[in-house]
C-alpha cells in the first residue's frame, strides 16, 4: 500500500530524500496553503510535515481522517495542537537537535549586533550617512549575560558567550549547582538572572508558564540600560511591557527573531531605532534544514513501516537502549490486553498491571500503553494505538496502575494483566520464554501454556467425565479442527477450564451449541 506524506512548509529537498526514498511512500510538496485549503486536502494524507508556519489546528486534526504522523523539522511545537493530537492517535515528532548550532549562533550574532549598533549603523550608511558618534557600542568581554532558559540552545549560547569572555548566569528550573559548576556559569533564581544581566537571551519553550514570562514586573528587575535578545519564542516576552521599558529607557536595545504574531511587519516595536529583528531565521541556514528535514524524514519513514520513531513528543521517549530491550514484549503486552478484554464482562473500572522479575528494571511506560491498546480495541477499535491508549482510558474513567514485583512465580519474566469491571475481576499473565517467544501461562488462577495467537475459546465448565468429549465432538461437527487443548481445574470435580486453539473463528452458531452443553458454564472465543 502507497502511504501518502503532505509537506506544506519549504523544507530541504536533499532533507527529504530518506521520504523520496522509501518505495511505499509517495511526497507531495504543496507550501503556502490557506488553512481551509490545507484542511480540504488533509483527509487523503498519511503524514504531515510542517516548519512552523503551517498550523496544525484541531480543525484540521478532526479532517485529517487518515493522518497517523506529524512531523515537525525544527524544535518548537507550539503550531501542532497536541491534544487534538493525542486524542485522534496521531503521533507528534520534531527534530530537535538539528537546529540547535544555527539558533545559538544567530542568537550570538543579535548579542553583538546589539553591542556595536551594527544593524543601525549599516542602515545608516547605506543612507549615506556617516555617523561614527552615534553608533559608539560597548564591549562584549566582562559583562554578564543572563541565559534563561538552559537547554540545547541555552547552554550551546552559554558556551559561546564565555568564549567572548563574557560572565554568564543561567536560570532553568532542571539547572543543579553541579551542573552550572560544571559549566563553568553561575545560576540563580529568574529574579537574580535578571537583575544581574547586562544581556539577557530567553531560550525556553512557549508554555503555559512562560507566556509573557518577562513582563512589566519582570523588566522592572533588571537593571537600567540592559539589552535583551528573544530567538527563542514571541510570547515570552510581553511585547507590550518591552515597548514601555524601550520608551521608558529602562531596556537600551532588543534583538528580536520573533513575534507573538507570525508573520508580521507593521509593529510599533519595529518602529523604534533600538529594536533589531529578523524574520524568525534562528533556524534559517542550509545546514540546519538539510538535518532537521533529514531527521523528522527519517522518522517518519520508520514509523510508516511499522517501526518507532526516535523523537516523539506526544508520547515519552524511551532511550534506545531500554527500547531494544523492551520492543519484544510489545507483542506480548498487546496480545494480553486483547484476552483479558475479551474475558471481561461489565463496565471496566480499573486496570493493573503487574510487572515482575526482569521487566522490573525497565521503563514499562511503553508496555502498559501497549497492554492497554490491546485492551480498549475490542470496544473503540482499530484507531486505538499506544498514542492514545493511556488518553482514552482517562477518558473513559479506568483507573490504570503499573505495580512492579521481584516474584515472576519461577518465571524470568512474567506480565499479568488485571482487569476490575462494576461485575468481576480477570486476569491473565504471560511471558516471553528465551527463544521460544510469547506465552500465555496464567488465565485467572489456572495455569496454562498457550501461544498469544490465532483464534482461540475459553471454556469454563464442571470438572465431570464427557465435559471434553462432548464439546471435542460438537466442534468436530461443525468442522472445527482443534489444533491445541489444555484442561485445568481447581479441585476434583469442581470448577475447571479448557483453553483450546482452533483453526478457524468460532461463529456464532456453534458457540451457542457449545453453551448449551451440560456442565459448561461459559464460552467465549477469543481472536488474538
Ligand atoms: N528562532 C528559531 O528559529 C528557533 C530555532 C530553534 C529553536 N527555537 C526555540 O528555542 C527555544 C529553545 O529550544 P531548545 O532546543 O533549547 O529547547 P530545550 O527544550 O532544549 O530547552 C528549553 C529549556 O527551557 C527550560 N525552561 C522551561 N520553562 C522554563 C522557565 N519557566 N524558566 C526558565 N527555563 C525554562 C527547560 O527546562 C529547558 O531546559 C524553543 O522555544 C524553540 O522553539 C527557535
Ligand atoms: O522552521 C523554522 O525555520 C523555525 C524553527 C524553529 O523556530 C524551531 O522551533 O525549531
Amino acid at each position: 500500500m502507497v502511504l501518502k506524506v503532505l509537506i506544506s512548509d519549504p523544507l530541504s529537498e536533499d532533507g527529504i530524500y530518506p521520504l523520496r526514498q522509501a518505495e511505499h511512500i509517495e511526497v507531495t510538496v504543496d507550501t503556502g496553503l490557506t488553512p481551509e485549503e490545507l484542511a480540504e486536502k488533509i483527509e487523503a494524507f498519511d503524514a504531515l510535515l510542517v516548519r512552523s508556519q503551517t498550523q496544525v489546528t484541531r480543525e484540521i486534526i478532526e479532517k485529517a481522517k487518515n493522518l497517523k504522523i506529524v512531523g515537525r523539522a525544527g524544535v518548537g511545537v507550539d503550531n501542532i495542537d497536541l491534544d487534538a493530537a493525542t486524542e485522534h492517535g496521531i503521533i507528534v515528532v520534531n527534530a530537535p537537535d538539528g537546529n540547535t548550532n544555527s539558533a545559538a549562533e544567530h542568537t550570538m550574532a543579535m548579542i553583538m549586533s546589539l553591542a556595536r549598533n551594527i544593524p543601525q549603523a549599516y542602515h545608516a550608511l547605506k543612507n549615506k550617512k556617516w555617523d561614527r558618534k552615534k553608533y559608539v557600542g560597548v564591549e562584549l568581554k566582562n559583562k554578564t549575560l543572563g541565559v534563561v532558559g538552559l537547554g540545547r540552545i541555552g547552554a550551546e549560547v552559554a558556551a559561546r558567550a564565555k568564549g567572548q569572555r563574557m560572565n554568564v548566569v543561567a536560570y532553568d528550573p532542571f539547572l543543579t549547582e553541579e551542573k552550572a559548576e560544571k559549566m563553568g556559569i553561575g545560576y540563580g533564581t529568574l529574579e537574580e538572572v535578571l537583575a544581574q544581566a547586562d544581556f539577557i537571551t530567553i531560550h525556553t519553550p512557549l508554555l503555559k508558564e512562560t507566556k509573557h514570562l518577562i513582563n512589566k514586573e519582570a523588566f522592572e528587575k533588571m537593571k537600567d540600560g540592559v539589552q535583551i535578545v528573544n530567538c527563542a519564542r514571541g510570547g515570552i516576552i510581553d511585547e507590550d511591557a518591552l515597548y514601555d521599558a524601550i520608551v521608558n529607557k529602562k531596556v537600551a536595545g532588543a534583538g528580536l527573531d520573533v513575534f507573538e504574531q507570525e508573520p508580521v511587519t507593521d509593529h510599533k516595536l519595529l518602529e523604534l531605532p533600538e529594536v533589531i529583528a529578523t524574520p524568525h531565521l534562528g533556524a534559517s541556514t542550509v545546514e540546519a534544514q538539510e538535518s532537521v528535514a533529514i531527521d523528522v524524514s527519517h522518522d517518519v519513514v520508520n514509523f510508516l513501516s511499522g517501526g518507532l520513531a526516535k523523537n516523539p513528543v506526544n508520547l515519552p521517549s524511551v532511550a534506545k537502549e531500554v527500547m531494544n530491550k523492551i520492543e519484544p514484549y510489545f507483542y506480548l503486552a498487546e496480545k494480553l490486553g486483547v484476552f483479558v478484554s475479551n474475558l471481561t464482562q461489565g463496565v471496566m473500572e480499573e486496570v493493573n498491571i503487574y510487572y515482575s522479575g526482569e521487566l522490573t528494571d525497565f521503563e514499562v511506560g511503553p508496555l502498559t500503553r501497549n497492554a492497554l491498546k490491546g485492551l480498549l480495541k475490542r470496544h473503540l477499535g482499530d484507531h486505538v494505538n499506544d498514542v492514545n491508549a493511556a488518553f482514552l482510558a482517562d477518558r473513559k474513567g479506568i483507573e490504570v496502575h503499573e505495580h512492579k514485583s521481584s516474584s515472576a512465580k519461577g518465571f524470568t519474566n512474567l506480565l499479568t494483566v488485571e482487569v476490575k469491571t462494576n461485575v468481576g475481576t480477570r486476569k491473565v499473565a504471560g511471558t516471553l520464554l528465551n527463544g521460544l517467544g510469547a506465552r500465555i501461562v496464567l488465565v485467572d488462577t489456572y495455569s496454562v501454556d498457550v501461544l498469544p495467537e490465532g483464534h482461540m475459546v475459553f471454556i469454563r465448565h464442571k470438572d465431570q467425565p464427557g465435559a471434553i468429549g462432548r464439546v471435542g465432538t460438537l466442534l468436530a461437527r461443525e468442522e472445527i479442527n482443534i489444533a491445541t487443548m489444555q484442561v485445568g481445574r481447581s479441585n476434583a470435580g469442581g470448577d475447571a477450564i479448557m483453553m483450546l486453539t482452533i483453526d478457524k473463528h468460532l461463529e456464532r452458531r456453534a458457540l451457542d451449541q457449545l453453551s448449551q452443553l451440560s456442565d459448561i458454564y461459559g464460552v467465549t472465543p477469543i481472536d488474538l
